[in-house]
């Protein structure tokens, strides 16, 4: 089954309510401007052809265009992946690894099959595990950091930042059009608050190009006064 290109709301509802079923449905929210997105993409639409995903439904939603929708499922991320059925959040994956996503989907494909008998519950592990060590956030933040070349983790998203800081530096990158990939740190607090350790950096946003932390608004206005191209510089590296 090919991948369906979501252009409004209300063909959303339809695909996900009226005309969806007991069907296992992919929701893949990604952005034009986030480079893990174009690869993802090209695999997304790879996986949706194969013929034992022939029951499932491959949605693609471009989280900048539906802004409402994003919101409905608080993506904070993208490539985001959410997947669900009869209206129920089976599981969520963040990130553009497509081993963890064609796991993910098989997971859900035999719960659905077993009806639940011997799968993983909706949502099992969804929510972070209480009590996690600070080594296991660091790792996780090691992975986050290195989503994109550049990671921005903001407050608010690119299209709805929610603080002038983080709007700011959006506009900065998008005006030396820099493709970024991001995060909202409103949405997790346990990041929001172990990235400034991870970081050493009290404040957001913060931006990592290539996995380095670079610095906050004023550093990296600052690295542009310097370097005009510290941007193409930094990347390159
Ligand atoms: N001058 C700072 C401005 C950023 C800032 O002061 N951020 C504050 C308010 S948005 C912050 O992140 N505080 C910590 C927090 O909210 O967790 C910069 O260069 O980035
Ligand atoms: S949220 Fe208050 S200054 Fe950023």
């Amino acid at each position: 089954m090919a991948v369906h290109q979501i252009t409004n709301q209300d063909e959303f509802t339809r695909l996900t309510t009226t005309d969806a079923g007991d069907k296992l449905i992919v929701l893949y929210f990604h952005t034009i401007w986030a480079e893990p997105c174009k690869q993802m993409g090209e695999v997304y639409s790879a996986i949706s052809d194969e013929p034992s995903n022939k029951d499932v439904s491959f949605l693609s939603i471009d989280a900048d265009s539906n802004s409402e929708i994003a919101e409905l499922f608080e993506i904070s991320a993208v490539p985001y992946f959410v997947l669900i059925q009869k209206g129920t959040i089976l599981k969520e994956l963040s990130g553009a690894d497509p081993k963890e996503f064609i796991n993910l989907l098989d997971e859900c494909k035999k719960f659905i099959e077993n009806k639940g008998a011997n799968a993983p519950k909706p949502e099992e592990d969804t929510e972070e595990a209480e009590g996690e060590s600070e080594e296991e956030v660091f790792a996780r933040l090691t992975k986050l950091v290195n989503a994109a070349p550049v990671m921005l983790f903001m407050k608010g998203t690119p299209s709805e930042p929610k603080c002038g800081f983080s709007r700011q530096l959006v506009g900065i990158l998008r005006e030396h059009q820099v493709r970024f990939g991001f995060f909202d740190i409103l949405r997790d607090d346990a990041i929001r608050q172990s990235l400034k350790k991870f970081s050493d950096w009290p404040t957001f946003p913060q931006l990592y190009i290539n996995g380095e932390f670079q610095g906050g608004l004023d550093i990296i206005k600052e690295s542009l006064e310097d370097d005009t191209e510290f941007f193409q510089h930094t990347i390159q590296q």
